[in-house]
């Protein structure tokens, strides 16, 4: 039989299968094959083989898993490791705030560079927009991710502003919600449902914050004049490290950077931080790149050199 991983802990996890029924499955001797050394083995959207466990009627043991197209990823700092939040994923909607909580732009910065690296086109979602007050600070970074090539999405779970525009999106899609906690991701998914036939009771029931929540994404399914909506839920994340990348590479996975990548007077080897010659430098004197994103860049390159020269520590103790 074969199921789709709707929400999971580090070993359990639920599958839907073909017949809208749901199993409650571990994983076949532990390990499952292809997925070593992941934070924890199976994300929404992965699909499985899975059969009856004898042992506990049921349940379910899961046998492998199917081809994974993608994956939207963070690092685990604790686990030191590569955390699965989403797999097989068509868009990632990274969902922020202009107010309460502040309007992020780094956290931004971070999901869209997640996206990026991932290969699934990321949108910017501004929700709480009935909040926004047209705040210039907030406007003025909204419109420059559009002019970088991002899609943004004002909406309001509340008022029900720009929810339209989100649900043709979502429609006959994977898609995964990230943000920060309390930007409102349970909020939007519940104000798409009603009238749907749709269960979101689940929803409303608070994430344990104890030991396991940062593995307890789950995936809905919405129905959509479209069509279906098949949405990954995930837990808050106060902050993102990009995952799957060294500090070399990021200039590459940076939209407005990467056409500049090598072309400065020291080439690749160029920190971009006092070179003269450098392209990074004078785009951000031009305006071509903005000061904050090009500040973002520099702090998280700091941090995936910490990363590499952590992992290289572990390495050779
Ligand atoms: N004014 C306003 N408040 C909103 C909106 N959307 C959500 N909220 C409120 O923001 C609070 C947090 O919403 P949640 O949906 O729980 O946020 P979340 O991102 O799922 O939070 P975590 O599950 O902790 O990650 C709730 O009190 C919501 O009522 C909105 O569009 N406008
Ligand atoms: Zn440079």
């Amino acid at each position: 039989m074969t199921g789709l991983v709707i929400r999971g802990s580090r070993n359990i996890f639920t599958l839907r299968d073909d017949g809208g029924g749901e199993t409650e499955c571990r994983i076949k001797g532990k390990v499952l094959k292809g997925v070593e050394g992941y934070y924890n083995p199976l994300a929404p959207g992965d699909r499985v083989e899975f059969e009856p466990d004898p042992e506990h009627p049921g349940t379910g043991l899961i046998l492998s898993l199917l081809e994974r197209r993608n994956a939207f990823t963070r690092f685990n700092q604790k686990g030191q490791s590569s955390q699965l939040l989403a797999a097989n994923v068509d868009v990632v909607f990274c969902v922020t705030t202009p107010a309460s909580p502040p309007f992020r732009p780094r956290f931004l910065d971070r999901a869209l560079l997640q996206g990026d690296i991932a290969n699934i086109p990321p949108v910017v979602v501004c929700n709480k927009y009935d909040l926004s007050d047209n705040d210039p600070d907030v406007e003025e970074r909204l419109e420059d991710f559009i002019r970088i090539g991002y899609r943004v999405l004002r909406v309001s779970a509340h008022t029900g502003e720009g929810l339209d525009e989100f649900r043709d999106l979502a429609a006959n899609r994977f898609s995964v919600l990230v943000g920060q906690s309390g930007v409102g991701k349970s909020s939007i998914i519940n104000a798409l449902a009603p009238g749907m036939g749709l269960k979101t009771g689940a929803l409303t029931e608070k994430y344990d914050r104890g030991s396991h929540t940062t593995t307890m994404a789950r995936l809905v399914e919405i129905e959509t004049p479209a069509g279906p909506a098949r949405i990954t839920d995930t837990p808050g994340v106060r902050r993102l490290v990009p995952d799957g990348i060294g500090p070399g590479d990021l200039v590459f996975y940076m939209r407005e950077f990467a056409p500049l990548a090598g072309r400065c007077s020291y080439g690749l080897s160029c920190t971009h931080v006092t070179e003269p010659g450098c392209k990074i430098m004078e785009a951000v004197a031009a305006g071509v790149i903005h000061e904050d994103r090009y500040e973002s860049f520099l702090r998280i390159r700091e941090e995936l050199f910490l990363k590499e020269s952590a992992s290289e520590y572990g390495k050779n103790p």
